[in-house]
């Protein structure tokens, strides 16, 4: 893809809601007062300390444009994925007189455009949003298909709604200052979707490690626009997740039991690597996934530094906490397995016999 280039990827409306693009490209900004529409007085731009400098540098820029624009400062990651931020960021709209026809825009990464969508889904019972996404996981999934939400003590993404943004800007300049940790866990979720649903994903990655985990590797446009055509396709078959969406939630039962027994200090990314190794030994115990792709989740998540391993004594509260998983069932417990690769499966109802030994595999 040349510097200039712009892919925009089509999501389709679905469940009575807009189709929107994902824009992926350089310099897209401009794009953002179309989006932003002709309706709007107000813009809030919602932004984590870490992008102090550019969330103030758009406010600005959108008061250049004529819109009466406030910057809503939240704490980084996690933390701001609290019902304590959300209700910070409803007192600055209620006394912005933020109304029906104003637009939020959250730029950040996944934690940032989770809280902000949701404060958007929330706010008068839902106002229009924009998300610019500025780390790998936010373009490649969380700012991409609508489920917005916060933490609470007892879960992961416990509170949200689906609110859909009414477009997505993924500028991947804003990728050479994110720190290299987190751009390795965002592929994490880059490499999910090759194993749910596009294998040259894996390819790619497996071609040159080193090389994926930097913003300059030469396939991360193409790994980006992969991936997001992978959620992309999903998503506007499914909305709401009455089905195929949960495919998106492979590696994420433990991932999400383990980021809350982390008390959300783990990055997202980290914790479904780890879920994704786990749930490879499901699908291999369980019968249904053969030796070699099994095997290949550990050295592709390995190549890139990725973590496959978790505490061992831990395996009971973890158990605990994948009972209330959003996919569980009364008691039923079901996880997104692959009955080979790109063919991913739901797993009900297994064997606490046969989820121990998977973890006995993932345990340390
Ligand atoms: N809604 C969904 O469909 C969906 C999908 C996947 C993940 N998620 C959520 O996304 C979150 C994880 O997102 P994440 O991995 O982007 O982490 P994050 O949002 O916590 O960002 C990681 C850190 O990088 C900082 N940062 C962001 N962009 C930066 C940049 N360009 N330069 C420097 N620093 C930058 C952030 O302030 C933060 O400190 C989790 O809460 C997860 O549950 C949601
Ligand atoms: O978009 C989806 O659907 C996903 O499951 C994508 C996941 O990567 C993401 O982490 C999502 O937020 C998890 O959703 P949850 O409903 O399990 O909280
Ligand atoms: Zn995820």
């Amino acid at each position: 893809m040349s510097s200039e280039a712009v892919t925009r990827i089509r999501i389709g409306g679905t469940a009575g809601t807009d189709p929107y693009e994902v824009l992926v490209g350089r310099r897209l900004l401009g794009e953002l007062g179309g989006l932003i529409g002709e309706k709007a007085k107000r813009v809030a731009v919602v932004h984590p300390e870490a992008l102090a400098e550019t969330g103030d540098a758009l406010r600005a820029d959108l008061a250049d444009q004529g819109y009466e624009a406030i910057a809503i400062q939240v704490p980084n990651a996690e933390e701001a994925k609290t019902a304590e931020v959300a209700a910070y960021c409803w007192k600055a709209l209620g006394q912005s007189g933020f109304t029906r026809t104003d637009v939020i825009v959250g730029v950040g990464g996944g934690a940032t455009t989770d809280l902000a969508g949701f404060v958007a889904a929330t706010w008068l019972r839902g106002v229009r949003w924009i998300a610019v996404p500025t780390t790998v996981l936010a373009m490649v999934d969380a700012a991409v298909g609508g489920k917005t939400g916060i933490n609470t003590a007892e879960g992961k993404n416990l509170v949200g709604a689906f609110h859909p943004p009414a477009g997505v800007l993924c500028d991947l300049a804003a990728l050479d200052s994110l720190p290299v940790n987190d751009y390795v866990s965002g592929l994490a979720e880059v490499i999910k979707a090759g194993f749910i649903a596009d294998p040259v994903i894996l390819d790619l990655i497996e071609s040159d490690p080193q090389a994926a985990r930097t913003p300059s590797g030469p396939h991360t446009a193409e790994l980006i626009e992969r991936s997001i055509r992978v959620k992309a396709d999903v998503v506007s078959s499914d909305l709401k997740e009455s089905g195929p969406r949960e495919i998106l939630n492979y590696g994420h039962t433990l991932g999400h039991a383990i980021e809350k027994n982390e008390r959300y200090k783990w990055r997202h990314g980290a914790a479904v690597s780890v879920g994704m190794h786990f749930a490879a030994e499901l699908g291999r115990l369980a019968g249904r996934l053969d030796d070699a792709t099994a095997d290949r989740h550990r050295t592709v998540l390995a190549s890139v530094g990725l973590p496959l391993h978790y505490r061992y004594d831990q395996w009971p509260k973890l158990l605990e906490t994948m009972k209330v998983d959003k996919k569980s069932r009364g008691d039923l417990l079901r996880f997104i397995v692959l009955d080979g690769l790109a063919r991913p499966t739901v797993l009900e109802g297994p064997d606490p016999a046969v989820l121990l030994a998977a973890y006995g595999e993932v345990g340390e």
